[in-house]
């Protein structure tokens, strides 16, 4: 027996109806309820009133000084106050709704408040009282604050906390390997979980909350680098046996140098292929960074051994243009390539699916149609996804798997800091693309009122006159395509009038793809000058030709997706624009806006962003595939994570790691958690 199996409901206090309303919290077991750790403290050491501030939420203890005086409103609305003298101060405490008190408050008695303080009146809006002497008190302590909510009660999680430990605390088991417990000078793991959920005070309570972050990021590398060292071991996936001689030849014979970045990534990933390992390769690089080019050296060197290749895109747009580029670029190698979307014709489709499944077809690019069932692949080989994160994890494995074993490269223009990246993506490798190809001018950006808008246009017009083309993104006014696509035709209405002598175009999300294709493509061909659109062209779009980018009510976007969208612009020798229509009312919001204009930089916006938004909300769902943790938080405990990481890397290339007896129990995770195929274990 141990506390993985022991059912929650042993707990004292706990019974059917709690039992059941701790599932809805995942709380099954009772090492489930000891690992549900407080998110925050609330601090009830007395505080001194001469050093508060004003809106502080504050313990004092007084004496009553006056009779209590209750107001009713209605039947159950009440106010209730009382003077109470604390130190030398006067204090008037306030109640609401809780009429019930009246009673108990007795002249002269001493009472220990929690609350709200309001400086200038001298009020104290009680959220809590006690009376010394009577029980426990909370009185100098911290204590902590669960994620709970509805019936189950902050009061009655502490004390369910406190009998759980009673009852079962000498049964936590130390999980850490000793040495490394006393290299970093860590609690006993019983110790550590005790003072998480209650600590004495602040010191104490972060030395208790280091070790089991430690804990948490530990057990979290053991299993990605267990895993990545077993499957290399294993050697499943093919060593392609690259003709490096032709893929050099297909890099000169583009109609640009690649820059030392894009080539170093290349090579690294012409490694990773040879590898009789599968590859795991993630391409982060900055919008405009060239990462298609480096997918298609990929791709020309799997076909070239023989292999097929798989492009998927998250839209149609992008798919589209992807099959525009690639084929052209095939086309002299005799290289077929397919495209495969959700709008084709059954006949179509069909026909793309048995070619592709004689081998025929070398590279099919699509959206999500690619992952449908009956898509067979004669021989898939490299597996390039882009824009990662529009994808579930679970989408990336099913295409994966419909290779045996097929190399995979993700490419993400959301940069994200590398480090992070590393953690994040645990179980990848990452390349980075850090520069930009040569004689590209940085984008100027401006963030101005709507009342601007005349010379906005007028900036357009004289721009165009010029030759070039405008984006103008659409205010995005709700979560709502509807909505969204009303303004847009709004819009394109307005500007056809004002632009009568250039043409505008207008995209968005609900054009049929026949449709969108044509618009993009007479972009793309300059018949269009002036597109207006939503933000399906947020990702991807390649027009070198378009300088400036409008983007209306750009307080609503992201940071990330901002520069998303500015970088549609600034993709060819031109001097490009970037205007951000703004009416900017909180703090944050200007603050993004001015870090739009300071910076060019997708690393370092990637990073501001992260800054003002916390990472959680960041990588948006959980489909980000971001690893999660009940204690540990990826950013701030980022040193803690590496500390881990390292020891985890020492560990497993110890021999003794994988035969000796002192190690059983990890061995023992491993397989639990299924890293281990059969029968690979003692
Ligand atoms: N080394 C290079 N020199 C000059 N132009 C390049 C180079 N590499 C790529 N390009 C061109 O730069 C443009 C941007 O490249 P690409 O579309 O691959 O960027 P990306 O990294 O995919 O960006 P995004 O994330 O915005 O889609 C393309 O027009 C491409 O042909």
């Amino acid at each position: 027996m141990d506390l993985y199996t022991i059912p929650v409901k042993n707990v004292r206090g706990v019974g059917t109806q709690k039992t059941e309303e701790l599932l809805l919290i995942g709380i099954q077991t009772v090492a489930q309820l000891i690992e549900y750790y407080p998110f925050r403290y609330e601090d009830y050491q007395l505080r001194d009133l001469t050093e508060v501030k004003n809106g502080e939420k504050i313990t004092v203890q007084g004496t009553i000084y006056s009779e209590p005086l209750l107001q009713m409103y209605g039947k159950t609305k009440s106010r209730l106050t009382c003077k109470v003298v604390v130190e030398n101060f006067f204090v008037t405490a306030v109640w609401f709704n809780r009429h019930f008190l009246k009673d108990k408050l007795k002249l002269g008695q001493e009472i220990i408040l929690t609350g709200k303080w309001d400086q200038g009146r001298r009020h104290l809006s009680v959220s809590e009282s006690e009376f010394p002497g009577q029980g426990t008190t909370r009185i100098g302590t911290l204590q902590p604050v669960y994620s709970v909510a509805g019936p189950i009660t902050q009061q009655w999680m502490r004390k369910t906390m406190m009998q759980a430990f009673s009852q079962f605390g000498e049964m936590i088991e130390e999980n850490l390997p000793q040495d490394l417990k006393l290299k970093h000078n860590f609690l006993p793991r019983k110790q550590a979980i005790y003072h998480i959920h209650h600590p004495v005070d602040i010191t104490e309570g972060k030395h208790a909350r280091a070790r089991v972050v430690y804990e948490e990021f530990f057990f979290f590398q053991l299993k990605i680098q267990a895993y990545r060292a077993l499957s290399r071991s294993k050697a499943e996936g093919s060593a392609f046996a690259v003709d490096l001689p032709a893929v050099r030849a297909f890099v000169r014979a583009l109609p640009f140098v690649l820059t030392d970045s894009q080539k170093h990534v290349i090579g690294e990933i012409m490694h990773d292929l040879q590898q009789p390992y599968s590859m795991n390769r993630l391409l982060q690089g900055d919008v405009g960074s060239g990462k298609t080019i480096v997918a298609a050296v990929a791709l020309f060197a799997v076909i070239r051994t023989g292999a097929q290749g798989a492009l998927m895109v998250p839209t149609e747009i992008l798919a589209e243009q992807h099959y525009r580029s690639l084929t052209r670029l095939f086309e002299p190698y005799g290289i077929s390539v397919g495209l495969l979307t959700g709008s084709l014709t059954e006949r179509i489709r069909r026909g793309i699916i048995s070619s592709l499944q004689t081998g025929e077809l070398q590279i099919l690019i699509g959206t999500h149609a690619l992952i449908q069932e009956d898509v067979y692949f004669h021989n898939l080989g490299l597996v390039v996804i882009d824009e990662q994160h529009r994808f579930g994890v679970q989408q990336r494995s099913i295409l994966r798997r419909k290779g045996l074993h097929p190399d995979v490269l993700t490419m993400t223009a959301t940069p994200i800091p590398r480090t992070l990246a590393i953690t994040a993506y645990g179980d990848m490798d990452v390349s980075s693309l850090r520069e930009l190809p040569k004689g590209r001018k940085p984008i100027r950006t401006y963030s101005v009122n709507h009342n601007m808008l005349e010379r906005v246009l007028g900036f357009i017009s004289r721009e165009v006159l010029a030759g070039r083309q405008a984006y103008l993104i659409c205010p995005l006014i709700e979560e709502s395509e509807k909505v969204d696509v009303q303004n847009a035709m709004d819009l394109h209405a307005q500007l056809t009038q004002h632009f009568p002598d250039f043409r505008v175009g207008l995209l968005h999300g609900r054009l049929p793809t026949v449709e969108k294709d044509h618009v993009m493509r007479e972009f793309s061909e300059n018949k269009i000058q002036v597109l207006v659109s939503t933000t399906v062209i947020e990702v991807g779009v390649d027009v070198p030709n378009a300088t400036i980018m409008v983007v209306y009510d750009a307080q609503r976007f992201g940071l990330s997706q901002l520069h998303q969208l500015r970088g549609r612009v600034g993709r060819g020798e031109h001097a490009s624009y970037c205007i951000l229509i703004a009416e900017a009312k909180s703090e944050v919001s200007k603050e993004r806006l001015k870090v739009m204009t300071e910076t060019n930089d997708g690393f370092e916006i990637a990073r501001r962003d992260l800054e003002l938004r916390g990472p959680g909300d960041y990588f948006g769902t959980k489909q980000s595939g971001l690893p999660e943790f009940r204690l540990a938080d990826l950013v701030s405990d980022f040193e803690v994570l590496e500390l881990a990481r390292d020891d985890v890397a020492e560990l497993l290339m110890r021999t003794d790691f994988w035969t000796g007896l002192e190690y059983l129990a990890f061995r023992q995770f491993l397989q639990r958690e299924q890293i281990f195929g059969e029968g690979l274990i003692d």
